[in-house]
């Protein structure tokens, strides 16, 4: 059996006292969700500390948005994946496309992200997928292929386990555009695909991988009701606790 997952991104939404009350409206609204699904909120750096104290004995994880590929030492402004972990976050967005975008983010660098993600025991979410461009140009198979052997075919097999992968067409997130069921279905079979001929199949099958890009209320029963979805990677709808906890009971 597969983790279902759903997260939310805030991205670089929310002030501190408005990130708390968001977390406490969804650790409030938590037992509404079948207890078979797992909750993450994911705030900016700033509200960690405060929100792991909040979450914590609770069913709602917490997670960043992003971590050093260094361990330590001279790289201002990085927040190191031990960091994280001393406050208790569980999870880490390892390779978004805006970091991709913004920040010159690699497929070599994510993989040190995620060694240094595994290396203090958070489960990286890996973020893979194509632009609008590439997929009309039938290269999008081939880009998050890339992605996916770039970042993660080094790591061992212990470590692959711990990977939740998630799959965001960049042409879908924040744009009201959702991929269509089927397009999210064929191309999280094409990954489970690709991690079974590295890995093999028993390992594939442990692995969730979820959709992320415009998922919300009226649309997440539909996705997540393919067979290689595991759950969602939300942004938007997840900065309203009632939208967040409606795409989590979809399931
Ligand atoms: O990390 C979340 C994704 O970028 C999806 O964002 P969105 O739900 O606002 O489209």
């Amino acid at each position: 059996m597969r983790r279902k997952i759903v997260a939310g991104n805030w991205k670089m939404n929310t002030l501190p006292s408005e990130g708390l009350a968001l977390a406490k409206d969804v650790i409030a609204k938590s037992a509404e969700v079948s207890s078979g699904v797992e909750l993450v909120v994911i705030p900016p750096f700033t509200h960690l500390n405060e929100v792991t104290k909040l979450a914590s004995g609770t069913r709602v994880a917490v997670g960043a948005q992003n971590c050093a590929r260094w361990q330590s030492g001279a790289y201002t402004g990085e927040v190191s994946a031990a960091m994280l972990g001393a406050m208790g976050v569980e999870y880490v967005i390892i390779g978004h496309s805006e970091r991709r975008e913004y920040f010159g983010e690699t497929n070599s660098q994510l993989y040190d992200k995620i060694q240094q993600a595994l290396s203090s025991n958070l489960m990286p979410i890996f973020c893979c997928g194509e632009k609008l461009d590439e997929r009309e140009a039938n290269q999008h198979f081939q880009v998050v292929k890339q992605q996916v052997e770039e970042s993660l075919f080094a790591l061992d097999e212990q470590s692959i386990k711990q990977v939740v992968i998630a799959y965001e067409p960049v042409w879908a997130i924040g744009t009201g555009r959702t991929a269509t069921t089927e397009q999210a279905q064929e191309m999280h079979a094409y990954i489970r695909n690709l991690i079974a001929g590295k890995y093999g199949s028993q390992i594939a099958d442990s692995i969730s991988i979820l959709y992320g890009g415009s998922c919300k209320p009226s649309n997440a029963a539909e996705i997540f009701a393919k067979p290689d979805v595991d759950g969602g990677l939300i942004g938007g709808a997840s900065l309203v606790a009632a939208d967040f906890i409606a795409i989590a009971k979809s399931f």
